[in-house]
């Protein structure tokens, strides 16, 4: 069991995010995990007014506005009745600027349940485009598989629901190399607001099956109940 924990996962694109909050999920139910990149995926597929401009930006590689993913974000944490105290939940994908991190902060703050952990996948660039190419996803579910790496029991075919995986548009070599700059430009700052505050841990590895194990110890030598 857990304290209350609340979590932010950082880590380039291709990283592991979603594998470790996948595995996160399993071995701590008591996390809500959110990820932002699924849920703007998830308004691209229902076609909405939010999903339609947000294609446009993933499509790029570019952001989506900092005013609208925080509005997303927090209301996605809000309707889930996790801005307590008492709550634990991980945060996928967010802060990607700065000026997310600290409007986070701003409302989490009348909250009395600030973030509590963050922590940074180190992974070696050198693997991660490999990853990305051989990436395959369930978009309303967020599961994510690898044809090398962790691959659907039925090709093309998600394993819990039977229904069509998909290429994400935007995991091909230039919008992945347009991300991965844009990763390298935004996180410093970051990582330097949050290690400022003392809750920053960098996690290494070059694969996740090393990076969880090590994620399992930190979160429970600083949570354990
Ligand atoms: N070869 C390999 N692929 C991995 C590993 N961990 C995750 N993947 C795959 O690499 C891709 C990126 O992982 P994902 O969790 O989506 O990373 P994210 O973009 O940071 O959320 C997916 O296809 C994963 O299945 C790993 O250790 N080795
Ligand atoms: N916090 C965020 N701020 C701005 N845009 C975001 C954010 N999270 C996701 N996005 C948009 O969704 C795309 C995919 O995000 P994500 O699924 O997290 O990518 P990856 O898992 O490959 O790191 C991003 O390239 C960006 O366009």
């Amino acid at each position: 069991m857990l304290r209350p924990l609340r979590l932010l996962l950082l880590g380039a694109p291709g990283s592991g995010k979603g594998t470790q909050t996948s595995r996160l999920l399993k071995q701590f139910p008591t996390i809500e995990a959110f990820s932002t990149g699924d849920l703007l995926r998830r308004e691209v597929a229902a076609k909405s007014e939010i999903g339609k401009l947000a294609s446009n930006y993933i499509s790029q590689g570019k952001l989506f506005p900092d005013e609208l993913i925080v509005d997303l974000t927090i209301s996605a944490l809000s309707s889930h009745q996790v801005l307590t105290s008492d709550s634990s939940w991980l945060l996928d994908g967010f802060p990607r600027t700065l000026t997310q991190a600290k409007i986070l902060d701003q409302k989490l703050n009348s909250t009395g349940a600030p973030v509590s952990l963050v922590v940074e996948l180190d992974v070696p660039e050198s693997v991660i485009l490999e990853r990305i190419e051989n990436r395959w996803v369930h978009v309303p579910s967020g599961r994510v598989y690898n044809l090398q790496y962790n691959p659907p029991k039925v090709p093309g075919i998600d394993d819990v629901t039977g229904q069509p995986l998909a290429k994400r548009d935007d995991d091909n070599v230039e919008v992945f190399q347009k991300r991965l700059d844009t990763y390298r430009q935004t996180m410093d700052p970051i990582k330097t607001y949050y290690s400022e505050k003392g809750i920053l841990q960098t996690v290494s590895g070059e694969t996740s099956d090393i990076i969880f194990p090590k994620l399992v110890e930190l979160i429970k030598s600083k949570f354990a109940a």
